[in-house]
């Protein structure tokens, strides 16, 4: 009896196993982290066979935890850090250079040399919704061919093949060099910089513009269908894989944010706020990106407007793993509850410049408004407000693009456990913050597109019927100070602008 749906959750630090019922709660959990490689300043880099070698350990871990086996598991998704690239020898399964992860800047040149051909920043977003920057696949694509010794013919004879991390964990999945399938979801493929938004295939155009052969590139299947079952040597042995979504988008399905106008934000490494604008394709004004939010099966494309930001949960990671300021992430809480408020400090954490709305690749980190007065206290306030005064500059842009301001967030990942955070974010939005009962919804939204496509759950009803809240957060800040904070956070991201140039 197959009773389960289980998620493979391929995130930027770890990589899950959940398993979840029919009522979309969860049953059992594995989990493994990975090396984070940083070889220059500005470059982020995994191993490939680490994570694939952590899929294995924690798809078995699951279902040992749960005592089940591949037998009671209806279909696998599989969802993940988006952007992040990597070039493998179809032949060997071997990468022929670590993954580049999207936060890595080492493709500025590449960025910048795109947008002097014509067009600058903006040539490519009418197509593929985006703006040229460092974050996307394609240009890292472009620097992995022209850097690794041999790439660019072994591409262009066809031995080389490109995937972001679902695509890597699939292919893995359903055999390797052995028949592995070499496929994609719309919303991973609208990341690359290299996907129409309206066709939902790869352009010609924009691939021969990056030197990228077509024949590297997988095939965009849609978001909820079976793309082949889990080879024989597998702990999930013979079960369909049926859901592939971004990790950001799998959320926003997870949330049960279906209807055009529904929105989360996500609070892991980095902060991802994701608008359903449902069959609409809406182009941005303020700096956000347009992007596919799912596609199941032969239904219409939904589309949503996003607000990326680079350095949220990471920034409370290095204050652990650079300073050792502190030991474990939760402990920030305590330092932040040690004080009244930040002592008048703000840190921008400009680390890989500044995505949403800003898009500054020439911006680096800086803390502002130090005085002899500031303790640590004050400090670890300032790391957590960041990513709240972040969140606020994200919400602000999408209420100028939709017209119409959001009433309410629902919020989910890693960082929402920080009550602090979570009552400073409905402060300083003025708007309540919402968490629903089941806070794993990237792995939770996998699931659900997986489980549609075998029938284990019915329509996106069901989807809707299973979410429900956990608490909620009510503003409490009066509004001129709200205001002044805001104003003073503003003010100090400007102190970042222009810190990197040409020369550097
Ligand atoms: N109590 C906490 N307070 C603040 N940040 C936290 C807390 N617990 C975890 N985090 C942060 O949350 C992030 C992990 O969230 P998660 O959603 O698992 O990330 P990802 O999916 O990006 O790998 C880490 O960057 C960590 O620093
Ligand atoms: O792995 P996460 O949760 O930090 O998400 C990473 C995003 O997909 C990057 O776009």
């Amino acid at each position: 009896m197959t009773s389960y749906v289980a998620a493979i959750d391929q995130g930027t630090t770890s990589t899950r196993c959940m398993i979840f019922n029919h009522e979309g709660r969860v049953v059992s959990v594995d989990q493994r982290e990975h090396e984070q490689i940083f070889p220059k300043a500005g470059w982020v880099e995994h191993n490939a066979e680490e994570i694939w070698e952590n899929t294995r350990r924690v798809a078995a871990g699951a279902l040992a935890k749960a005592d089940l086996t591949a037998r009671d598991i209806a279909a696998v998704g599989i969802t993940n850090q988006r952007e992040t690239a990597l070039v493998w020898d179809r032949r060997t399964g071997k990468p022929v250079y670590n993954a580049i992860v999207w936060q890595d800047t080492r493709t500025d040149k590449i960025v910048t040399d795109l947008g002097n051909l014509g067009g600058g920043q903006e040539r490519y977003r009418a197509k593929v919704g985006l703006p040229l920057a460092t974050y996307f696949s394609g240009p890292k694509i472009k620097w992995i061919l022209d850097n690794v010794e041999g790439a660019r013919e072994k591409a262009e004879a066809g031995d080389l093949i490109f995937g972001n991390m679902d695509t890597w964990v699939l292919w893995n999945m359903t055999g390797g060099p052995d028949g592995g399938v070499h496929v994609t979801d719309p919303t991973n493929a609208s990341r690359t910089m290299l996907m129409d938004l309206d066709t939902l295939q790869w352009d010609a155009e924009i691939a021969g513009e990056m030197g990228i052969p077509l024949s590297m590139l997988p095939e965009i299947r849609s978001s909820s269908e079976e793309y082949g079952k889990v080879r024989e040597k597998g702990a999930l042995a013979g079960v369909p894989i049926a859901g592939i979504l971004g990790d950001q988008q799998a959320a926003t399905f997870g949330q049960a944010c279906l209807s055009p106008g529904e929105a989360k934000n996500t609070y892991g490494t980095g902060n991802f706020m994701l608008l359903n604008t449902g069959t609409e394709k809406v182009m941005s004004q303020n700096g956000l990106l347009t992007t596919v939010c799912y596609k199941i099966g032969s239904n219409d494309t939904v589309y949503a407007l996003e607000g990326s930001i680079a350095v949220t949960g990471s920034l409370v990671q290095w204050l652990r793993d650079n300073l050792g300021m502190i030991t474990t992430a939760a402990e920030i809480e305590e330092h932040a509850r040690s004080v009244e408020d930040n002592g008048g400090a703000y840190f921008v954490p400009a680390f890989s410049g500044l995505f949403a709305p800003y898009w500054r690749s020439d911006a680096r980190g800086a803390i502002v408004g130090l005085t002899r007065f500031v303790n640590k206290g004050h400090l670890a306030r300032a790391v957590l407000e960041a990513t709240a005064f972040q969140s606020r500059e994200v919400i602000d842009a999408m209420n100028a693009d939709s017209g119409v301001p959001l009433k309410s967030l629902k919020v989910d990942g890693g960082m929402v456990v920080n009550e602090l955070l979570m009552q400073f974010q409905a402060d300083i939005l003025g708007v309540p913050v919402i968490r629903p009962v089941v806070n794993e919804t990237t792995a939770l939204g996998a699931a659900y597109a997986a489980g549609l496509a075998v029938g284990f759950w019915k329509s996106e009803d069901d989807i809707r019927t299973n979410w429900a809240q956990d608490k909620q957060w009510d503003p409490a800040m009066d509004e001129s100070r709200r205001e002044r904070e805001y104003r003073n956070w503003k003010k100090a991201v400007t102190k970042t602008f222009d810190w990197v140039s040409e020369e550097d």
